[in-house]
């Protein structure tokens, strides 16, 4: 199969007097789309925040269940909601909700996200820390009825740069006469992928129907020697 990668990279010797950080805005096509905004929050302000979160932040690493076996989670977590909201699960792991009076810096993040993203709403963040390398987050997309069918997912990056890939999922029309080959063979035709570079203190929002279309994940990048620190809000319907 043929794959077709885009790496969206912003070039730091572009400044926008704009004051819109370089926000960059990908149509990812039938109504799913991403805004990447690399510099959203200043180098010194992202490293105050992030050494926070990395002490202060109790972090686990659960076990979740993936295709009938149970494993270590290959990352840490952490979760914090507005209270008296359904709770979140995935992989069979029910996560405890703390509340965001207990880091009160997690509100002054929502806080510059609501200013990057008027009009935007957030109830929950998933906290997520990659403290080398060989953690990763495997292709997923966060598809879920707690979250309606077109979720507004913000998600912001600290510390070590790593990279964020966006897959098409496999179309679920059936496969048309013309895409069989005369030789017999299916042919997949090309997997649409996106990668980003996530930058010490950018925001990326994924929108419209990306988790519905689109796969995501952070894969295992061995040169990667420092922690990352990725903060996804969420709003939890209610
Ligand atoms: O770490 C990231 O950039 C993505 C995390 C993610 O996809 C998730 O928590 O659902
Ligand atoms: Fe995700």
């Amino acid at each position: 199969m043929s794959s077709r990668i885009r790496f969206v990279e912003i070039a730091d010797a572009n400044p926008n007097p704009s004051g819109s950080r370089d926000k960059q805005v990908i149509d990812l096509g039938d109504g799913s789309e991403v805004v990447y905004i690399p510099r959203f929050i200043s180098r010194d302000q992202a490293w105050e925040w992030c050494e926070y979160l990395d002490k202060e932040i109790p972090w686990t690493r659960p076990s979740i269940h993936v295709f009938g076996r149970s494993c270590l989670q290959p990352r840490e977590t952490c979760y914090i909601a507005d209270e008296g909201l359904a709770a979140m699960r995935y992989s069979g792991y029910q996560p405890n909700a703390y509340s965001w009076d207990d880091y009160p810096i997690l509100k002054d993040i929502l806080k510059a996200v609501y200013e990057a993203l008027p009009g935007s709403k957030f109830n929950t963040v998933l906290l997520n820390r990659y403290k080398s390398g060989s953690d990763y987050v495997a292709w997923h997309s966060d598809e879920d009825k707690l979250y309606g069918s077109t979720p507004e997912i913000a998600s912001v990056s600290f510390g070590c740069e790593r990279e964020f890939l966006l897959r098409k999922k496999p179309s679920k029309k059936p496969a048309s006469r013309g895409a069989h080959q005369s030789n017999g063979k299916q042919h997949k035709g090309n997997t649409e992928q996106h990668a980003f570079v996530l930058k010490h203190g950018s925001l990326l929002l994924m929108k419209g129907y990306t988790q519905r279309d689109w796969v995501h994940s952070v894969p295992k990048r061995m040169k990667a020697d420092s922690v990352r620190i990725n903060l996804t809000f969420r709003c939890i319907l209610t």
